[in-house]
């Protein structure tokens, strides 16, 4: 039905639908954590000098999921804790305000280890600013890298990943959701237009009483 006969027939109009797809499902993101794991192992020569930490929230299963991998495929386990950063941010106060996360260093701390930072999503770059001052209040680490799932683009920092799971071109009103068992029952990575999304929730909103989107 096209808009002009669904402005005729509001009673049967379809509302728009949402427009989340989904980009990643659990065995993309299972291989994809597999291959970062060994280019982990590849690039620091084993697994010696290595200490994951997780940015809260999905970046601390993703640490601990890699870790097992590292785990496997060495036989050594390889200190694993989080970061949370929200202190360090710099949005502070511009923003609603977050609740704090966890913050958990592996006992024997970070001084000239290779911190391998793993989140979820870069995209601006800000939290991975504020990982790197979080960071600099805990130690110093020989030298700092980063794991993240899903590259987005759209930096406004001078940061790059040294791994990735999957480099996902997008568009500024795209927002990229991250799904992790742990937290949402699945796995799965998620992309959706907001402002499409937007125009959904206000139709269905606006839905007579049994039509849903
Ligand atoms: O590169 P950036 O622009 O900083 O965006 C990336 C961050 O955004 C998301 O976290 P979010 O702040 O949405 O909170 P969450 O961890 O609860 O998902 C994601 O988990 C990254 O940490
Ligand atoms: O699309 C985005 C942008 C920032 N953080 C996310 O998790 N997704």
């Amino acid at each position: 039905m096209s808009p002009a006969q669904s402005a005729e027939h509001p009673e049967t109009a379809q509302p728009p639908k949402r427009s989340s797809r989904e980009v990643l499902d659990a065995s993309d993101i299972s291989r994809a954590l597999t291959r970062i794991a060994h280019e982990i192992l590849e690039r620091n020569r084993g697994a010696d000098p290595v200490v994951l930490l997780g940015i809260p929230s999905r970046g601390v299963p993703l640490a601990q999921r890699v870790s097992a991998r590292i785990q496997a495929v060495e036989g050594q386990s390889v200190p694993t804790g989080s970061l949370d950063v929200t202190m360090y941010r710099d949005d502070i106060g511009l923003k609603p305000p977050r609740g704090l996360e966890h913050t958990d260093i592996p006992a024997d701390g970070i001084d000239g280890k290779v911190v391998v930072l793993v989140d979820d999503v870069l995209f601006s770059g800000r939290t991975i600013r504020a990982a790197l001052d979080a960071l600099g209040d805990i130690g110093r680490p020989r030298a700092v890298q980063l794991a993240v799932l899903v590259d987005r683009g759209h930096r406004e920092l001078p940061i790059r990943a040294d791994y990735v799971g999957k480099n996902l071109p997008t568009s500024l009103v795209e927002r990229v959701t991250v799904h992790l068992t742990e937290f949402d029952g699945e796995d799965a990575v998620l992309i959706a237009d907001r402002a499409a999304d937007k125009a959904a929730d206000k139709a269905a909103d606006k839905a007579p009483t049994g039509v849903k989107a």
